[in-house]
Parts: structure tokens; sequence; C-alpha cells
């Protein structure tokens, strides 16, 4: 595509050079920079992609985005913008053809439950025959293809990429999750939604955000970016919050149990693998049996059904796709073991995660509740010693370990979790490596106790001191039942 096209009607500076040029690519990263080229500079939170623009145009770059002044002796073309991380969504988006414009995008953003309800509405709109495109947590899917991300929404240049792919192979639906970061640092920016839905909001990245307040505001923005439905849990004080600010800029629908919403549930029971309801739309009411227990699964298949109703999906198939789903990686996955405990692997990193799961698990455990755990390293320090609480009031048995240390020491972010642990008067253990603490709770569980893996859910891996190492808990598990030939 020409320069020209790619930079259109945008206010820069052309600093030197011409627009005439083909560019092959556009990139924000210098080392992925071939001979063609257009590269953007954009400042991160670790290093200055400014000081890059000589590897560059080593690689082969033939034109240069800046928003610093810069002297390149080169013969190419330079252009001064005022925000260059803005300059990459709108140019990625021209050179990409303005992929949104030929998708129908759902966007869902709050603290939990998105990937879940990403999987349910999958799974109700291929039941009706759609295609459909997934970006979040455990990756993107086109076409069937699973394609790892390093986050749950990526920028904007990875995000038009990947929404171009979707269209190249005429998927109809993208659903995405929408995290606070994305709608913070503009990764969106350029995206128009169809459907805007809230989940839930509750304590974290507060590392970031600093203030609760922050956090609601940047979840906020999804809702006015969006053109046919905004869908609002009205359960959660925050989605009321939302429903006062937004009000019927566009069509709104509500869901919930508990608050006269639109679509609700009623007849709710449960077991420890299920949960049936009954689900309740302005036209007309199923019986829904899902294979994901607990209180927030119905919230999560509220949200899911919601969507599809607003896309007038009928009833039977809504119900059809909701009872499909026989599991979500790492979401209240039970492992299939031979023993008489269970082991039981969730992505819970919350507070508001860990007492929804533990809530589910109190009313079915017979034995014991042993539960391992930790919090994230270079993330919100205020969540560590509130779920540290938030498990001990639950556990009999509280095994506090590591969960992506990152770059931070790994005893430290123990600690910060053990302040919480130590005001319930609970037995707990500290034991720093995830594996072994693993081993240990297989080794002290009893006959009808449950193990709770908490926090890595899909994650098969772990992040110590910057270096990922291999840390799949289901494999963990099964090798070391195995080890002691059981
Ligand atoms: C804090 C944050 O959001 N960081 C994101 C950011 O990284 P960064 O700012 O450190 O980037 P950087 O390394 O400083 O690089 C700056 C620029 O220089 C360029 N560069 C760098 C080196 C080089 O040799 N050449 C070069 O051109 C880079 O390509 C980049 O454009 O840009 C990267 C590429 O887009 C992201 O992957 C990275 O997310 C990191 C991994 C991250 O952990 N982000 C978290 C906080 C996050 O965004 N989480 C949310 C919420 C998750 C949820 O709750 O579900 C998410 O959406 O994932
Ligand atoms: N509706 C919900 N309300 C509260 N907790 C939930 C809800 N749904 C799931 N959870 C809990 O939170 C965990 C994370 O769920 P899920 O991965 O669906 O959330 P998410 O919003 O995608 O999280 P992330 O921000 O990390 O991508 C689950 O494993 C479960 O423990
Ligand atoms: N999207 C969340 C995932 C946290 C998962 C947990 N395993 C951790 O590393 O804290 C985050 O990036 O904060
Ligand atoms: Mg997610």
């Amino acid at each position: 595509m020409k320069l020209k096209d790619i930079v259109k009607d945008y206010k820069m500076d052309l600093i030197k050079g011409n627009l005439e040029v083909d560019i092959k690519n556009v990139r924000n990263n210098s080392r992925c920079v071939e001979e063609g080229d257009l590269f953007i500079a954009e400042k991160g939170f670790t290093v200055d992609g400014h000081d890059y623009i000589q590897n560059a145009i080593d690689n082969g770059a033939i034109a240069i985005v800046t928003e610093k002044e810069i002297s390149i002796k080169e013969d190419i073309t330079i252009i001064k913008v005022e925000d260059t991380i803005d300059a990459l969504g709108k140019f990625s988006g021209n050179f990409f053809n303005s992929p949104w414009n030929d998708l129908e995008i759902i966007g869902i953003t709050g603290t939990n439950g998105k990937t879940s309800i990403t999987y349910f509405i999958k799974s109700i709109l291929e039941e009706n025959n759609n295609k459909i495109g997934i970006i979040g947590t455990i990756g993107a899917v086109i076409d069937g293809e699973n394609i790892k991300l390093e986050n749950t929404t990526p920028n904007s240049l990875v995000i038009h990429k990947l929404l171009k792919d979707m269209v190249n192979k005429n998927t109809e639906f993208s659903i995405m999750e929408v995290s606070s970061h994305s709608l913070e640092l503009k990764r969106v920016d350029n995206i128009e939604f169809q459907i805007g839905l809230f989940t839930n909001l509750t304590k974290d990245h507060l590392d970031y955000h600093e203030t609760m307040e922050n956090y609601f505001n940047s979840k906020l923005k999804l809702f006015y970016k969006t053109n046919k439905f905004n869908i609002i849990n009205i359960d959660d004080e925050y989605g009321k919050k939302i429903v006062q600010s937004v009000g019927e800029r566009i069509p709104l629908i509500t869901y919930g149990i508990k608050d006269g919403a639109d679509i609700f549930a009623t007849n709710v029971e449960f077991t420890l693998s299920k949960v049936k309801f009954t689900l309740n739309t302005p036209k007309g009411s199923t019986d829904i049996l899902l294979n994901i227990p607990g209180e927030f699964s119905v919230y999560n298949a509220l949200a899911a059904a919601t969507v599809a109703y607003a896309y007038d999906v009928p009833l039977d198939i809504i119900k059809k796709g909701l009872e499909k789903v026989q599991g979500i990686k790492g979401r209240f996955e039970v492992v299939p073991t031979n023993t008489d405990y269970t082991v039981i692997i969730d992505f819970a990193h919350t507070a508001d995660g860990l007492e929804k799961v533990l809530t589910v698990i109190d009313e079915f455990a017979e034995g014991r509740k042993i539960v391992v755990f930790g919090a994230g390293g270079n993330r919100d320090k205020t969540k560590r010693p509130v779920m540290g609480e938030t498990v001990a009031s639950h556990a009999d048995l509280s095994i506090v370990t590591s969960d992506n240390p990152r770059y931070e020491d790994p005893e430290a972010i123990i600690e910060d979790v053990l302040i919480g642990t130590k005001k319930v008067n609970g037995k707990y253990v500290k034991i720093v490596d995830r594996i072994e603490a693993i081993k240990y709770a297989i080794d002290n569980a009893k006959p009808k106790d449950i193990i709770l893996l908490a926090g890595k859910g899909h994650e098969t891996y772990t992040i110590i001191k910057g270096e990922t190492y291999p840390c799949d808990e289901r494999q963990i598990v099964l090798e070391y039942l195995n080890s002691k030939n059981i």
C-alpha cells in the first residue's frame, strides 16, 4: 500500500522524503522490520522505540513515524506526529483496510468472567451456524486455528492484523476481551464495537490504575464506543453506575439474578460439577444445565445468552449452545485423576474470583479444602493480602506459593499475601516453588478432600526473574501421581 494511503487525513509533518513509496508492512518492533516496511516508534513502559529507529532502518525500514525530533542521514521518509501510539492505531487500521467494518465486534470488559463468557458466546453462535473469531486471554482463534498472544487485548497493530485475518477467513463475529489496559493505552481506539458487555468490577490492576474510580472509568469507555447494544450485569454496583452514565445512548439490555434485569435466571440449583437454572427472556424461558458450576457461571451464561438474544438467536439454539460447553481450559477444570480426592485447576487470581470459586467448593466439599495459590509479581500489590485473607477464611489448609513472580522477589510477594492469611486463624504453609507446593498438597490430601490450584488456569508456564519455565499443572499433578503409582 502507498504510504500516502496509510497516513491519509492524519495531522502530521512530513520531515523528509515522500509519501508515494510502497509500504510492505507496518511495524512497531524494529526487530521485526524487513525491507520496505514502515516503522512507528513508540515509547513503552520498559524502553523507548525511538532508540531503535536506527535498528529499524538497518533492517530495511523505508519510512519512520516519530514523535521526537530525529536526524537521519539515510534517504528515507520521516514523518513527525504528536502521538505515535495514536498514529499506530490509525495507520495500521488504514493498512489493514479498517477490518472492523466487515465484522460484528462484541467487546467484553469487567474484572472477571470475560474469557468464560467468550467461550459461551462462541458455542451459541457456532450452534447458530455463525463463523466466529476470538481475541482474548487464552489467545486468538481464527478459522479454528489457535494463535498465541502476549496480551489479553494486544496492541492496535496486532488487533487490526488479527481482525483482517478474520475478514479474510469469512468470519462474521469477532468476540474480544477488552481489558482496562487496552482502553487506557489506546489499543482499541479505532474500533467501533457493535456490542459492549460488562461483567463486574472488583479489586485488580490497581498498580496501573491506582484507584477503583480510574479503573472503572477506563472500563466505562467501552460503552461509548458501541453502536448496537450495551449489555450490563445490573447486579453489580458498577454495572448500575454504567447504566446511569451511558443511559439509553444506544439500546441497553441488562442481565442478572437479583435486580429486575431484562434477561434473568430463576430456579438456580447447584452441584459440585454443574448448575441448573431457568433462563428468562422477554421472548420466553428455557431450562439450562451448565457443565461448569457456580453462581458465577450462571452470570457468565446469562451474559452470553443476552448477546445471542440481541442477535435474535432462537432460545433453543441458545440452550443447545450453552449446554454444549463441556468446560473451558483452566476454569474450574477437574484434573482426571484416580484419586479419592478431587483436584481442580482454576484461573481465580483476584480476591473476588477466589471468593466465588471457594463458595462453590464450600457448598459441596465433604472433606477438607486445600488451596495452592499465590499472587502475580509486577501486578497490583493491594490485592495480595485480600487474596490471602479470602483463601484462609475458606480453606482448611492454605498453601501460599508463587504465581508468575515476574521480576519481583517471590518471597516478598508471599509475605504480602501472608499478611492477609495471618488475619484468619487458619492452617497455612509457605512453599515458594509452585511445583513443590502442588506435590505437598497431593502428599497431604485425604479421601474426599478438594485441592484447588488457583491462579494459573490455562497457563502452562511460570515467569521467575523474567525467565519463563514450564509449569503445566495438569501435567505436574498426573506425573507426580504416576511417580507414586497412583
Ligand atoms: C505494561 C504494558 O502493557 N506493556 C505492554 C507493552 O510493553 P512495553 O511498554 O514494556 O514495551 P517496551 O518493551 O517498552 O517497548 C516499547 C516499544 O519499543 C519497541 N522496541 C523494543 C525493543 C526493540 O529492540 N525494538 C523495538 O522497536 C517495542 O516494539 C515497543 O513498540 O507493549 C507490549 C507489546 O504490545 C505488551 O505486550 C506489553 O504488555 C505486557 C506483556 C503486560 O504484561 N501487560 C499487562 C499489564 C496488560 O496489558 N494486561 C492487560 C490486562 C490483562 C487482563 O486483566 O486480562 C492485557 O490486555 O493483557
Ligand atoms: N462472573 C464471574 N464473577 C466472578 N468471578 C468469576 C466469574 N467468572 C469466572 N470467575 C472466576 O474468575 C476466574 C477468571 O475467569 P475468566 O478467565 O473468565 O475471567 P477474565 O475476566 O477473562 O480474567 P482476565 O482479566 O485475567 O482475562 C475464573 O477462573 C473463576 O475463578
Ligand atoms: N490478566 C491477568 C492474569 C493474571 C494471572 C496470574 N497467573 C498472574 O500472573 O498474576 C494479569 O495479567 O494480571
Ligand atoms: Mg480473560
